[in-house]
């Protein structure tokens, strides 16, 4: 083992990236503690930032909406406006409470979000996709045969409709919205290449499928979902397309019966995919990637379950996830699938154990620092571990991460383990490594190209600095009914005073990041899953893995960027698992990107060329722009 150095791979420079695991724990555990984040560094390094010199200012997205403009005149859209932005170098420094509350709301009857211009496309981002990457050993791309045995579906369609409901302000936005479905649909992503032509199919599709439901405009009806899934499951262009049904892989009876109790129909492409290399005997190591949100739990939870042998009381496989969020979330899967064998989890996180007690759960689910605590205590016996899941594996091997402590425990496992490793996000260094943790393993690799997932519509919104970002994000939720979204912040205290002020501002909001209590994080994520919240405003706590269907945008207040030691470079990574916080299994999805400044524009600029995504640019100063935002908004509300 003394081959598994790990790769140092810059983290993404945010409070809450590395563990979550309880810092004593580790200190107990090591004898020192476990890297932290130097605030006082991340507070030098965004008032480092180069001085804009060009200063035509950018009318705020506030002024668009609400007719409040500070600027009397304002300067109509120049085509060069993304690298001309305001002067903005100043840090953020929250106002106080008193500047907060006199400060003037938006007028949230302005419907400007609200109308459709029909016909009208959307100009071009100049940005290049580059080249793809070399293919990997085994795609997820369809070959030829696979597309041309492409099944037709075709489920009928069904149009509802219900009356207007009374006009309430919260209502008269819905109606608002609603109305845009009904006009015929340019979606507004011409430039998005050729899914564009797909998407507008499905928006038209959605048109007539729009249901004028006044729930907020989620996901309205299980049947739209099930033909959704259907055709999209039917398209070998789709990460979520298999020719096999769930029945011709080698499962056991009793899962299949788990499988059909959580509702699912056909297995996705990686599910397809790996189940079978995984499943087989004798195990052997996997190293599988698919896009965010394509089904990837459940392909290694079928392969816990399967390996598990149920009459030995004791642990046998450990899945390691990057924070108690997703591990609990886990938990929840492998219990709903299992649900109809003798098998039993347990969660491995700080607070879910207790000391002296020797664990007889099969299936152990957590964080790192917390197994370690665990061996060192001898709970349990590790020589018994059959299987060894990383979830997020990149991130689990990140030696600026929790690279160092999967190393660890991995060698406490016996040599024979089968190391099972997925992510939707494998940066060539971690590769290395990754080959080396798992040698000879079956592997499932995307090209970069591939790696973001077409229904998310990426976006990104020019704003007058710091503040202007506030005054933004302010302005979208006063004008629009957004179904839940997630708001990624670089600093908890953002966070905090973000969640305060929009909270002052009527808005249910909550706050999740790493200096909150355990039980407090649990019962938050938990009333923003079951909609008591509808905007959650976090750090990268739970930029990773995290699955809430009717999460319909995500924002990127703050654009996620490598530590000093990655030169401050932006960080694709977690900018690829933030979004896909939304546009889960097929469903759509909107993401916004904050800009504020020259640097973050170039970090933007720099995330596309690594993606090969353009992120169409919403000028706040022009309607278009922004009825074309409206219209993204509400067609992700649908969901799908
Ligand atoms: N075969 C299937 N049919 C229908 N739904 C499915 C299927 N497989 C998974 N799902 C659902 O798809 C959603 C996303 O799955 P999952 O969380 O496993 O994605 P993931 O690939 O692990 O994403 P991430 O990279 O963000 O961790 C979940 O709600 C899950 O229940």
């Amino acid at each position: 083992m003394s081959d598994l150095t790990s790769p140092t791979k810059k983290k993404d420079w945010a409070e809450d990236s590395d563990s979550d695991d309880d810092p004593e724990e580790l200190r107990r555990a090591f004898g020192s503690p476990k890297k932290s984040v130097d605030s006082q560094k991340e507070q030098n390094g965004e008032s480092g930032i180069a001085p804009i010199t060009d200063d035509k200012p950018v009318a705020s997205l506030l002024s668009r909406i609400s007719g409040l403009s500070t600027d009397p005149a304002p300067v109509p859209a120049s085509p060069s406006s993304s690298s001309t932005l305001s002067a903005a170098s100043a840090p953020f420094t929250p106002p106080s409470a008193a500047a907060s509350t006199s400060r003037p709301k938006p007028n949230t009857n302005n419907n400007l979000f609200g109308k459709a211009l029909a016909g009208v496309k959307s100009d071009r981002a100049s940005v290049t996709a580059p080249t793809p990457a070399a293919a990997p050993p085994v795609s997820l791309t369809p070959t030829s045969a696979e597309k041309e045995t492409t099944p037709q579906v075709t489920e009928p369609v069904q149009s509802t409709s219900t009356s207007a409901p009374a006009p309430s302000l919260e209502e008269k936005k819905e109606a608002d919205m609603t109305n845009i479905i009904d006009e015929p649909l340019d979606d507004g992503w011409g430039w998005d290449g050729p899914t564009a032509v797909k998407d507008d199919a499905a928006s038209t599709k959605e048109a007539s499928m729009a249901s004028g439901s006044s729930d907020s405009g989620l996901i309205s009806n299980n049947f739209q979902v099930e033909v959704k899934l259907a055709d999209l499951q039917a398209d070998p262009n789709s990460p979520l397309y298999s020719i096999s049904a769930f029945e011709d892989l080698p499962i056991h009876p009793d899962l299949m019966k788990g499988i059909y109790a959580v509702g699912f129909k056909k297995p996705s492409k990686i599910q397809e995919k790996a189940l079978p290399m995984l499943l087989n005997n004798p195990p052997r190591n996997l190293i599988g990637q698919s896009q965010s949100g394509t089904g990837k739990t459940a392909a290694f939870t079928l392969n816990m379950l399967s390996r598990v042998d149920p009459a030995i009381l004791t642990p046998q496989v450990i899945c390691l996830c990057p924070s108690r969020e997703l591990a609990r979330q886990t938990q929840e899967v492998i219990d709903k699938i299992g649900q109809f064998t003798q098998i039993s989890t347990m969660l491995a996180v700080p607070g879910s154990w207790s000391r002296n007690q020797k664990i007889d759960k099969h299936i152990l689910i957590g964080t790192p620092g917390t197994f370690i605590d665990m061996i060192a205590r001898k709970v349990f016996d590790p020589k018994a571990i059959r299987v060894l899941v990383l979830d997020e594996a990149d991130e689990m091997l990140n030696q600026q991460g929790q690279g160092d402590q999967t190393t660890r425990i991995k060698r406490a496992l016996p040599p024979n383990v089968q190391n099972v490793l997925f992510s939707a996000t494998f940066p060539d260094d971690v590769q290395d490594f990754a080959d080396r943790f798992a040698p000879e393993a079956n592997k499932i690799f995307l090209k970069m190209t591939e790696v973001t997932v077409d229904a998310i519509k990426q976006l990104y919104l020019e704003c007058e600095g710091e503040e202007g970002k506030f005054e933004a994000l302010g302005a979208l939720y006063d004008s629009m009914t957004i179904g839940q979204s997630i708001v990624f912040c670089k600093k908890r205290d953002t966070a905090d005073e973000i969640a305060k002020r929009l909270t002052e501002d009527g808005h249910s909001v909550a706050s999740l990041h790493g200096e909150k209590m355990h039980g407090e994080r649990d019962d938050i994520l938990d009333g923003f899953r079951n909609g008591k919240t509808k905007v959650l405003i976090t750090t990268n706590v739970i930029a990773r893995g995290i699955d809430i269907l009717q999460v319909n945008m995500v924002v990127n207040y703050d654009v996620p960027t490598l530590g000093p030691e990655g030169h401050w470079k932006p960080d694709v990574e977690t900018y690829i698992h933030r979004i896909g916080r939304t546009g889960r299994f097929g469903r759509k999805g909107c993401s916004i990107t904050f800009v504020h400044d020259q640097r973050s524009m170039s970090e933007v600029e720099e995330i596309m060329q690594a993606t090969g995504r353009r992120m169409k640019k919403i000028d706040a100063r022009n309607e278009h722009d922004l009825e074309q935002l409206g219209k993204a908004l509400k067609i992700a509300m649908k969901g799908i």
